[in-house]
């Protein structure tokens, strides 16, 4: 798993480890490491580093301190560099020192037009981890003008560290080098960091627990349920559907589908379109009611079942078999307008919710916000829930304070019917015996190779995605990061 620790817990590490390290150390590190990447983005596009142009854009802090020791390692390499300085009589006194010494030119933001221009690439170190709020003005007039590569410094500036929300103008970069530790905003914006590298500055052993984890290819693929030889259609795990209505058929069928292309387990199909499924899915046990569907070991209910009396119904007979339920979709909005649905609940039972943006507003009352981590954590607490939310970067919070990240693959996903697939995968892995908070998790990352897989570069639909189940998990197992 990928750790990953938030400004706070990185900043008090780096207080430890700056304590026993020679001053400077630490920064000329990671600025050679900055370098470094720099000089392989300006290989990719130029072909050469000898005799080609760099220019830095620094602000106040150390983050701009990094960019002018950078500036100085890149200067060694044959390489013009042009500093622009947004706050000249605040920038780093020993970077600007040893990059005029290395003989590096030095602009203010009005002079800079045609360096810019002519750059092969930007090195953004306007702010690193004590960033607050968007790009300022002259920084942003800068940004706006730049056309080469983006190389950001520990973080693309204008992006909240801590949340990866944008409020305003903001660094859209090729690629981030980092240092020491994995901060909230690279797996929650990837899209604004581009490629990113993290640099060793000696930081873990002073890091402890990670605040927020990402799962890697290695930990999908040990998690995710192989039958094994002792193994029957039984205790591989029953997973229970209760989704879909005449209305829609279709969210019956996606979800069964799902659990069935998920584990080898057996699926169970309970609803008014049992004959829909069964037609589709001949390996689905289908009936037509939740209280005659027998024995499961985990329920998924939701998908197309409508917010009605008989739904409502259908929900708290599945919260009272004692078994995880994963509540989507209409189930959602049913615990929001109902809640007293979950007295049904046995306090014991595990609860997966799987709310967009617009049923998380529903179920508490306000809208994620811009720190989605937070409004999960607190709603997964408040619930005593598994939850899932769902967005470009979904965000995994389980009651006790674990969070996972999920690693986008593009933006496939965003398709009809694609939530009912991740729903009935999560129910298969539910019922296979994983802990909720995994299950989730690992369902999502084969659900967005599912996504990158069917898509291959195309719009896709549920249906594909579904078909891609197999390759996706297939492309965990070997490993692909
Ligand atoms: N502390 C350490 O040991 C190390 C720190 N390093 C670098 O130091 C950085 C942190 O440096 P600092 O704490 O000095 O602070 P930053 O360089 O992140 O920020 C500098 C100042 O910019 C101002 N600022 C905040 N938001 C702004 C905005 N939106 N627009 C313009 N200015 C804004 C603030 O007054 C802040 O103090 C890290 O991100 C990393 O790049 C590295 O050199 C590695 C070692
Ligand atoms: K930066």
């Amino acid at each position: 798993m990928r750790g990953v620790w938030t400004t706070e817990h990185v900043r008090s590490a780096e207080e430890r480890l700056l304590a026993v390290t020679p001053e400077g150390a630490l920064m000329r590190r990671a600025a050679y490491g900055v370098s470094v990447r720099a000089a392989k983005l300006l290989a990719e596009h130029t072909g050469r580093v000898v005799g080609t142009r760099a220019v830095l854009v620094v602000g106040a802090g150390n983050n701009g301190g990094d960019a002018l020791w950078a500036g100085y390692f890149l200067r060694r390499r044959g390489v013009a560099v042009a500093a622009v300085l947004l706050r000249p009589e605040k920038a780093h006194p020993a970077g600007l020192a040893a990059l005029r010494r290395a003989g590096g030119r030095v602009y203010s933001p009005e002079t800079a037009a045609e360096v810019i221009d002519s750059a092969d690439v930007v090195i953004d170190g306007v702010v690193g981890l004590s960033a607050r709020g968007p790009l300022r003005p002259d920084a942003a007039a800068v940004f706006e003008r730049v056309t080469a590569p983006v190389l950001a410094v520990d973080l693309p500036s204008g992006v909240d560290p801590d949340t990866g929300a944008v409020d305003g103008p903001a660094v859209r970069a090729t690629c981030t080098v980092t240092f020491g530790a994995y901060k909230p905003v690279h797996v929650l914006n990837p899209q604004h960091c581009g490629d990113i590298t993290l640099v060793d500055i000696g930081l873990s052993g002073e890091l402890g627990e990670p605040d927020l984890l990402q799962l890697d290819a290695a930990d999908v693929a040990a998690a995710w349920p192989l039958p094994k030889p002792e193994d029957n259609k039984y205790t591989q795990g029953v997973t229970g559907v209760a989704a879909g209505s005449s209305t829609y058929p279709g969210a019956a069928v996606l979800t069964a589908a799902a659990a069935v292309r998920a584990t080898a387990g057996m699926v169970r199909y309970a609803g008014p379109v049992a004959d829909v499924v069964r037609s589709h899915w001949p390996e689905v046990v289908a009936t037509g009611s939740i209280f005659d569907a027998g024995r499961v070991q985990a329920w998924v209910v939701g998908p197309g079942i409508g917010t009605g009396r008989q739904s409502k119904e259908v929900l708290a007979e599945a919260l009272g078999q004692g078994v995880p339920v994963c509540a989507d979709a209409d189930a959602i909005t049913l615990i929001a307008e109902q809640p007293d649905v979950l007295d049904a609940r046995d306090p014991d039972t595990p609860l997966l919710l799987t709310p967009h943006d617009g049923e998380f507003e529903r179920l508490t009352g306000s809208a994620p916000g811009a720190d989605r981590v937070g409004a999960a954590r607190e709603a997964a607490r408040r619930f005593r829930a598994v939850v899932l939310l769902k967005g470009h970067c979904t965000v995994i919070a389980a009651p006790d304070g674990r969070v996972l990240v999920n690693r986008p693959r593009g933006s496939w996903l965003a398709t009809a019917g694609s939530g009912d697939v991740l729903a009935g995968m999560i129910g298969a892995l539910l019922a296979s015996g994983l802990d909720p908070w995994l299950a989730a998790g690992v369902a999502a990352d084969v659900h967005a190779r599912a996504g990158q897989i069917a898509a291959g570069g195309v719009p896709t639909s549920a249906s594909g995605i579904l078909a891609a189940i197999p390759d996706a998990v297939r492309q965990a197992r070997s490993l692909t990061p």
